[in-house]
């Protein structure tokens, strides 16, 4: 159909780059050409430079800080340790669990490269010297590394700051190490199921500690301009606002005295959500001195003492008939939380999210129990694409999942079929307590595989177990299937806060006179190209084209209050914002339009970017004429301007899923597993931008390949850490890294004002259990159950000679 002005509706459409258009990402002109400002780009006039003592101990008692000799070294300004910490109460700092974590180790040091004192100079090689000429006497402890013997009777005591504290942030605590216990489902039922079932698979499950390791490290610029006592903190912060809020608290400076800038972030994947001790020390120091002071981490640094992910330790039961059909899941995990509880939970979720883990399968009973413990090494835990411990949910149920078809004696798709929730279940309420939004699982899952064929698939393997039976083939190949739920967008106020804040978040526009836009969230982008689609919500809400809207996040000063971006929250959260707030915009330019056509606003319909006059299309206000008179025109009971704020709490998650199939030839002689084909179907609802998703997939199926088959951040017994390098840390190259094959169905999210759910998380919760139930499945027939990750080469060989395949 043609519109008046002789363009038709598609062309008016395509113009907009609106939702679903492959809109090439407007902040790429600038990361290309290496353009993008990073906070390490900031250079501040007599801006200097902090630099830490680490502690090379897992666990000693501090005797002595010498700092004369690092004080005498020219251009050293300031050497800071507890005790100079101790007397502005800031020796601790809140956690974002409800425990407290030693700014600058107090009396005793708990992890290997815990901060111990922290070192200012003019410049960031004489701060590294300084670092060198600070002399620490310690006094070696014995450790806890092991997170299954935390709780032993004679563990030795870790944290002594907490003697006598019998109650913790959830509940009471049972042992000097014990950091919680959160028990949800009916343990009752469960242990009922269970103990009359036909058939029960159980399982211990580990899932081993590994760290997100974006390309930047983290690190802040502090600068304290003492004449108007305000306080503005450059940082690598994934969540700026509530930094804002935190640092207010903490530090007593008015919270509008305090401007908090996140700048380009390279990679963020959870690592920068918490708050470290070097921005504390940042922010001190800068006080102090009345210049700024910039912090960078190094790699090492990065790696050894920010938020590491996982390192859950989980027991499986599943109880079945003998045909299949599921009848409870009972889970108990041991969760390693290091040092101090700093994982970053909502408030209510000590564990996060995972009461997910009964998946995509109508489980009636099922009883999780999770104990938090405290161990030597060090804090952080909930980072890594993981959307508050997703990842270990799903891999613990995809793995079970695996057991249970195993023992079943049955093929692991169709024991996924027949427990399937069916679409007409939704919305589904699961046994550990969620409520499933939407999904239809037999759909994507038949397509999935169908594109791979798998039937053929496991016709071929049958004929490989023959000939390395017959000894023609050395090698043996794998099939792994995963069939994930997430569960991402907290995420309504009234169950979720992170610190007593409320996880809403929101979208403030504003329409300049001639059409053009600019729209501000509450989160921040750390390279998912939320410039790119956030546009493109507004681009079809209120039909102006996407390139005519800038996206500005990351300044508190100018952005509306949010609670950042992590969890896969943007879309489901700031992204149901900002389509709010654009209906908001074309409610009132209804009113404008109705005036200037001199017809009532009901006589009006919007058709792409304009109003016209129902039935008579020739008589219409296009958005930028609307927004002009907007400005220009005196419109009785209209206020001039057109601008917007929206608040959005959710009313409830959003819940993509996927179904993702992995084959792998593994060389039993050598352990190499090649990942010959791996297939990722997602669901994330309506899909704002198909090239970005596809970039989303291909980066967490990449972390998840990274994970499976290769990364570890592991301690010895004295709690030395391996794999604090990237030496021993597993990065893929494209070396490693299989060609994906991505594909979608679409399932709008029922409550989501566009419909969309999140997708950045998908791969790395999906991808994870795929790879590792294909190097599990190529050992199958053999008898083998389970073999923990990451399934390097040296560990597959290991399996492979424990099955007697190798001598
Ligand atoms: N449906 C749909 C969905 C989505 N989308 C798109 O995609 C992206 C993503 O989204 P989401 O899912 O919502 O998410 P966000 O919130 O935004 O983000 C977050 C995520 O994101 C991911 N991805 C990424 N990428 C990059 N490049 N970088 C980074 O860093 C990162 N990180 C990771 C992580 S880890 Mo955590 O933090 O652990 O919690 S969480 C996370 C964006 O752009 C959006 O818009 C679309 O288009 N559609
Ligand atoms: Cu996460």
């Amino acid at each position: 159909m043609s519109a008046a002005d002789g363009t038709s509706v598609q062309e008016r459409t395509d113009k907009l780059e609106g939702l679903g258009c492959k809109r090439k990402r407007v902040e790429d002109a600038r990361f290309t050409q290496g353009k993008g400002k990073y906070v390490d780009d900031m250079k501040l006039p007599g801006m200097v430079f902090g630099d830490f003592v680490r502690s090379p101990y897992g666990h000693a008692r501090i005797k002595k800080i010498d700092k004369s000799k690092a004080l005498a070294l020219p251009g050293v300004k300031a050497v800071l340790t507890a005790d100079d910490l101790k007397p502005l109460n800031l020796h601790y700092m809140p956690t974002l669990a409800g425990d407290v974590q030693a700014v600058l180790a107090v009396d005793k040091v708990l992890f290997q490269g815990q901060e111990v004192a922290f070192v200012v100079a003019t410049d960031r090689y004489i701060a590294a010297d300084a670092v060198e000429l600070i002399e620490v006497e310690y006094e070696d402890l014995p450790c806890v590394i092991d997170p299954l013997k935390a709780m032993d009777k004679d563990a030795p005591v870790l944290r002594h700051d907490l003697e006598g504290k019998t109650e913790g942030a959830h509940g009471a605590r049972r042992h000097h190490n014990h950091i919680f216990t959160w028990e949800v489902g009916d343990a009752a039922a469960t242990d009922k199921a269970l103990g009359s079932a036909e058939v029960v698979a159980k399982e211990f499950l580990s899932y081993q500690r590994v760290h997100p390791c974006p390309l930047e490290t983290c690190g802040c610029v502090a600068s304290m301009d003492k004449i108007n006592s305000h306080l503005t903190v450059w940082g690598t912060f994934q969540a700026p606002h509530a930094v804002r809020t935190v640092a207010s608290l903490i530090s007593g400076i008015p919270e509008h005295k305090i401007r908090i800038v996140s700048p380009d972030i390279g990679g963020g994947f959870g690592n920068k959500v918490g708050v470290y001790p070097g921005y504390i020390c940042s922010i001190v120091a800068s006080i102090v001195l009345g210049v700024p002071v910039k912090w960078i981490e190094d790699r090492i640094e990065n790696l050894t003492a920010t938020a590491f992910a996982r390192d859950y330790h989980m027991t499986g039961e599943i109880a079945a008939t003998k045909d299949g059909r599921i009848t409870a899941l009972k889970c108990h995990v041991v969760a390693d939380h290091g040092a101090f509880d700093a994982c970053a939970d909502p408030t209510k979720f000590p564990a996060g999210f995972f009461n997910i883990c009964t998946g995509s399968y109508d489980i009636p009973t099922a009883f999780l129990s999770v104990d938090g413990v405290y161990t030597n090494k060090a804090p952080g835990g909930v980072a890594y694409r993981c959307s508050f411990r997703v990842t270990e949910a799903s891999y613990f149920i995809e793995r079970m999942i695996d057991v249970l078809a195993r023992k079943l004696n049955m093929d692991p798709a169709e024991v996924r079929r027949k427990n399937f929730i069916r679409k007409e279940q939704f919305p589904y309420k699961s046994a550990l307590g969620w409520e499933y939004d939407s999904g239809d699982y037999d759909t994507a899952f038949d397509k999935a595989l169908a594109a791979v064929d798998y039937k053929g698939l496991r016709a071929e393997q049958k004929k490989n177990r023959e000939d390395f039976a017959a000894g023609k083939t050395r090698s043996l190949m794998g099939i792994g299937i995963a069939f994930f739920t997430e569960i991402v967008g907290a995420g309504p106020v009234k169950n979720c806060d992170i610190l007593g804040l409320g996880m809403f978040d929101s979208c403030e526009i504003r329409i300049h006179p001639t059409g053009s836009a600019i729209a501000r969230l509450g989160t921040i982008s750390q390279g998912q190209g939320h410039a790119t689609t956030f546009a493109q919500i507004l681009a079809t809400e209120i039909g102006l084209p996407a390139s005519m809207i800038t996206v500005e996040e990351g300044d508190t000063d100018t952005a509306p209050y949010g609670l950042g971006t992590y969890g896969s929250r943007s879309t489901p959260v700031a992204g149901a914002a900002t389509a709010m707030a654009g209906r908001k915009i074309r409610a009132k330019a209804q009113m404008i339009a109705a005036y200037l056509l001199e017809v009532h606003d009901s006589d009006l319909e919007w058709d792409v970017d304009r109003f016209q006059v129902k039935g008579a299309p020739d008589r219409f206000k296009t958005m930028q004429e609307i927004a002009f008179a907007a400005y220009n025109k005196a419109i009785p009971g209209i206020e001039p301007g057109l601008e917007a704020v929206s608040y959005y709490d959710p009313p409830n998650m959003t819940y993509p899923f996927g179904a993702y199939i992995c084959v792998a030839d593994i060389d039993v002689d050598t352990g190499v597993t090649a990942i010959r084909r791996f297939y990722a179907l997602d669901d994330c609802g309506t899909r704002i931008n198909p090239m970005i998703i596809e970039g989303q997939v291909h980066g967490g199926l990449t972390e998840a390949l990274a994970i499976a088959m290769g990364q570890e951040i592991a301690y010895d017994e004295n709690g030395n850490v391996s794999g604090g390098s990237l030496l021993d840390f597993f990065l893929p190259t494209a070396v490693e890294t299989p060609a994906w094959e991505t594909d979608f169905t679409v399932t709008p999210s029922p409550h989501h004002p566009i419909g969309a759910k999140g997708v950045g998380e998908s791969p790395n919760v999906g991808g994870v259990s795929a790879f590792s139930n294909a190097v599990c499945d190529a050992f199958a027939h053999l008898g083998l159950t389970h073999t923990q990750m990451p399934h390097d080469h040296w560990r597959v060989w290991k399996t492979a000679q424990k099955l007697g395949l190798v001598e």
